[in-house]
């Protein structure tokens, strides 16, 4: 059967409209897809995430918004027009911003702004604040946001410059009477809605001169007609609302919050959204989306690993794949170890950084796939982790700076190194360990790295090398595609000791990891190929055939006297009974 009949057959078994049908059989024509047909090459070839060709993705993002659209017309009370300012919320569903906006208006104009200091250099250390891989997938994200929010009878208007000088003057233009906003809780971008918040108020002050009253009398009679900001919460499985705590009680360890939320809270469900999101104001110009250098990035292909598409299609792609394609839902809490391929967890981490994927649409999903395939200890581990992330971002509400200083929230002292050869070493994957440099190595080519890479890597720089935890949180801050500053930070305060883990001195062996998750040392020969010629069980432990190693390691080296060994095993052994009361991230 030809690609087109098989086409036709898949679009009208699914019982979609013709115009829909005709759509999907058009993107069909202009996009091709990326698989291989030879099994043999399947490690090696680069591998696209979501993997589906455009049709199938077509077909899932047109199911998906259908499920989460409204069957009856929703009330529109609001009137005069409104600003949805679009920040790290870049998807249509679920999006609590963009609703309110559209409930509070009759007329909606969204935008996003593309701040020069995201692409300036990081706090301390003067890294990219974004590298090149994720400045691309926020592209893919607004190129995304706008397909479908032209879809729904809108457009985004995207102006480069800051937001607090962009929005005020927008909302000036169009005479908004509001600005709606997603919220966010670490300093930087606290800072910008204050600044943002600070302009609105001022624009009508701002004709008192050429008013005939006081300025007193002015501000009293006009105060309540300049624009305001509203901050809405949608970053979080669990909504700020709903969880048992005030920001300053959330409990610092983990397994109390989880505990906490999941007997007293319950997650929200999806916003359902009207069919057509429109009018869109008249504009002249919306502006395009970025080309790579206009962030004063240089485009970086990947070669190799995982290439990741940004966009809210995308997103809702990979869930259907993972969930329900693949089945992988059913194995995640044995595979989620894992080190190499798509396949072993979920990577939504991507879309839900760039907020162009709801956690409450993965909740929703893990309950449809519970109800109708299975439940099981898989499906709640994804929830268990989803719990993780709204943890660290409930964390930064209560410690707010804390988790960017060095000492952490438990103001931790400690003399720490900032030796440049070593943390470059590290940086660059040439230490001499194959598991730390091949995992550096795949950070640095696809901007991702598994939970397991990023603990072993973490606790080589900070406990074997000694290096401020703030070099490696930076530079994974400059790298990663799903760099999240509550997550990044939250989880390097744990990996330094600094955070709140009950386990302080949380160590990695490499030699253990490898041999646990990396037995057969598949991992480290995909990169570094090197290392193929050796046989599997030397391929983590290469000796003279490998590079030298920089610094030994602080427990669990091959080559050591007996009494460093027992040493190392009282203190391992005390150490694993503190693991036993705490679950890892
Ligand atoms: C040093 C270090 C830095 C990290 N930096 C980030 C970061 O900047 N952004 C980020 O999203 N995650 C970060 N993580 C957490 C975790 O490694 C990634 O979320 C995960 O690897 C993403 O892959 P996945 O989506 O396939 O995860 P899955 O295993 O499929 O988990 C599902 C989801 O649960 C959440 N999750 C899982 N583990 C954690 C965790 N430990 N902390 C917070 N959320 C978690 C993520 O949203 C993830 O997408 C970091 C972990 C470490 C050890
Ligand atoms: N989104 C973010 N990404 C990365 N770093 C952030 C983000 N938000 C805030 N920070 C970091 O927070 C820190 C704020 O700086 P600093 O702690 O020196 O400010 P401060 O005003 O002195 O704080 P405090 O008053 O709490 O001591 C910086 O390290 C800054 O990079």
């Amino acid at each position: 059967m030809g690609m087109a009949s098989n086409l036709r057959n898949s679009v009208s078994s699914l019982g979609l409209k013709q115009s829909t049908q005709n759509k999907l059989a058009f993107s069909a024509r202009i996009m091709t897809t990326s698989t291989s047909s030879n099994p043999s090459d399947d490690q090696l070839r680069l591998r696209q995430v979501p993997e589906l060709d455009a049709v199938e993705m077509g077909l899932v993002v047109s199911q998906s918004f259908e499920r989460y659209t409204s069957s009856t017309t929703l009330n529109r009370p609001g009137k005069g027009t409104a600003i949805v300012w679009f920040r790290n919320d870049l998807r249509v569903l679920d999006n609590e911003a963009l609703f309110k906006a559209w409930l509070s208006s009759d007329m909606l104009l969204p935008v996003y702004c593309v701040d020069p200091r995201l692409f300036q250099t990081t706090y301390i250390f003067g890294f990219p604040k974004t590298g090149a891989l994720r400045g691309q997938f926020l592209i893919d994200c607004l190129d995304d946001l706008r397909k479908n929010l032209i879809n729904r009878g809108l457009n985004l208007m995207i102006q480069h410059g800051k937001p607090e000088e962009i929005i005020p003057s927008l909302a000036k233009s169009f005479g908004a009477h509001s600005v709606y906003a997603q919220k966010e809780t670490c300093s930087e971008e606290v800072n910008v809605e204050n600044l943002v918040r600070k302009r609105l108020g001022k624009l009508v002050l701002s004709s008192w001169s050429s008013s005939s009253l006081s300025k007193d009398e002015f501000e009293n009679k006009n105060s309540s007609k300049s624009p305001k900001l509203q901050l809405i919460w949608g970053t979080t499985m669990y909504h700020l609302d709903d969880i048992p705590f005030t920001s300053s009680s959330i409990p610092d360890v983990y397994t109390q919050f989880r505990k906490s939320v999941e007997a007293k809270s319950k997650v929200r469900g999806c916003i359902k959204i009207p069919a057509s999101l429109g009018p869109a104001p008249s504009v002249d110009d919306w502006g395009s989306v970025p080309y790579i250098n206009q962030l004063g990035l240089q485009s970086q292909k990947v070669s190799k690993g995982m290439k990741f598409v940004g966009g809210e299609s995308a997103a809702l792609g990979r869930a259907y794949e993972y969930f329900w394609k693949k089945d992988l839902l059913r194995v995640y809490k044995e595979t989620r170890n894992g080190m190499l391929g798509p396949d072993y967890s979920t990577k939504f981490s991507p879309w839900l950084a760039s907020g162009s994927l709801s956690p409450r649409y993965i909740h929703e999903e893990v309950k449809r796939y519970e109800s109708e395939r299975q439940a099981n200890d898989s499906t709640y581990w994804v929830l268990f982790e989803l719990i993780w992330r709204d943890y660290f971002r409930f964390i930064s509400l209560k410690h707010g700076n804390a988790l960017f200083h060095l000492g952490g929230p438990r103001k931790v002292e400690y003399k720490w190194s900032q030796d440049q050869k070593l943390f470059e070493s590290w940086r660059d994957g040439c230490t001499g360990y194959p598991l730390i440099d091949a995992n550096m190595k795949e950070l640095a080519t696809t901007g991702f790295m598994s939970n397991r890479g990023r603990q072993i890597v973490c606790s080589f720089l900070v406990r074997d090398m000694g290096i401020d935890w703030r070099m490696g949180a930076e530079w994974f801050e400059t790298c990663l595609l799903d760099y999240d500053p509550c997550s990044n930070y939250g989880n390097w305060n744990y990996g330094a000791g600094v955070g709140n883990d009950p386990r302080e001195d949380r160590y990695f062996s490499i030699p253990k990891q490898a041999q646990t998750y990396d037995p057969e040392g598949e991992y480290v020969a995909y990169w570094l190929p090197q290392l193929q010629a050796l046989a599997k069980d030397k391929r983590n432990f290469p000796g003279k055939s490998y590079i030298g190693q920089v610094v030994p390691l602080k427990f669990g080296n091959v080559n050591r006297n007996r009494n460093q060994d027992k040493a190392s095993t009282v203190r391992r052994r005390n150490f694993r009974a503190k693991q036993a009361t705490q679950q890892r991230p």
